[in-house]
């Protein structure tokens, strides 16, 4: 079967409730779509709770969605997993403290009819050294390598990482990411679940934004972080400036995403380097009330996924 060309994942109308003895049932996740084509490299951020790993769960199989359905590659997820063409990193489930960690990624390989070589997989995530290490005796970085090892393992088209790098400090981090490019460039399609806002900007061409069981944002992240490059420019014109600081703004406009209104003598300006505005705003004599604001990707994030009420804006007050 060629599973290039098929989308890798397909969730449509994704619903799941949590019956609670005794309480209201919990919306984990509502409505949620999304598809992700061979190749693509995705973030699912969102804060605690916001149904990712409930997501995940779904996609995998390991959870039946209350409504809707989810794919990969076009087969029910465990027929895809069988098949060796999902490799996965789940947030809990322990491994077996007493065996090395050679051990256990041969065992791991003796359950697949076509696995990759062992010793070519623990090359791949730094673990040869770590081959005769218990596995009790790994730390929280190596583990979650020898959970990247395990993936591996049946050379997988999608991997599909839950929170990959809970608990590493940012050296173990940054070492597990650097691995995972590899894995990007050698054309693996990555899923990865995150509340770490600089993985999915660093890491992720797409990041799906979730909040209380929806998608609240679903874009590539190059545009996401584009919004927070958006500026706002106010300011205050003296009354005999107004018509020459105009011409001189609509002229510098040309071929820019500004966005100009005037209001009496308060002239508003939105849009991404604004910088030549400012400038040209704050020569004019006699301005007053000058401000320009930016929004960070934080903000951008909390703007959609808090109630909005601790969004806060970078602000360079520049009174004149
Ligand atoms: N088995 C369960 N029983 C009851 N409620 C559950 C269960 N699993 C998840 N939930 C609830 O469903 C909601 C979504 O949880 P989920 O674990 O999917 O979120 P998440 O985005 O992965 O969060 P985190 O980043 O903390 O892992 C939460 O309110 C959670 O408390």
């Amino acid at each position: 079967m060629n599973t290039t060309n098929i989308t890798a994942i397909t969730a449509e109308s994704l619903r799941k409730r949590f019956h609670v003895k005794g309480g209201e049932p919990v919306l984990a996740v509502d409505d949620v779509s999304f598809r992700i084509n061979p190749g693509e490299i995705v973030a699912l951020l969102g804060p605690n709770g916001a149904g990712k790993t409930t997501t995940i769960d779904m996609l995998l199989g390991l959870t039946a969605p209350e409504s809707g359905r989810c794919t990969l590659y076009g087969m029910a997820p465990k027929k895809a997993i069988n098949r060796g063409l999902i490799g996965v990193i789940q947030q809990t489930g322990s491994l077996i403290n007493e065996w090395t960690v050679g051990q256990l990624l041969s065992y791991i390989a003796s359950t697949y009819a076509v696995p990759r070589p062992v010793e070519e997989v623990m090359a791949e995530t730094d673990l040869t050294k770590l081959a005769r290490r218990r596995i009790g005796k790994c730390s929280g970085g190596q583990i979650q390598r020898l959970r990247l090892a395990i993936a591996l393992i049946p050379d997988p088209l999608l991997l599909i990482l839950d929170e990959p790098t809970a608990g590493m400090d940012v050296n173990a981090r940054r070492k597990f990411w650097a691995l995972m490019r590899e894995q990007a460039n050698a054309g693996r399609t990555i899923v990865f679940a995150t509340h770490y806002l600089t993985e999915a900007e660093e890491f992720a061409e797409r990041t799906i934004i979730m909040a209380e069981g929806s998608i609240v944002a679903d874009e590539s992240t190059a545009t996401l972080r584009a919004r927070t490059l958006k500026q706002h420019l106010t300011a205050n014109i003296a009354p005999a400036q107004l018509d020459t600081l105009l011409q001189q703004l609509r002229k510098l406009r040309i071929g820019t995403d500004w966005h100009l209104d005037v209001i009496g003598h308060r002239v508003k300006l939105e849009g991404t380097a604004l910088e030549p505005a400012a400038l040209a705003i704050l020569s004019a004599p006699g301005t007053s009330g000058f401000e320009m604001t930016s929004a960070t990707l934080e903000d951008t994030f909390r703007a959609l996924t808090d109630d909005n009420s601790n969004t806060s804006q970078n602000s360079q007050n520049l009174e004149v």
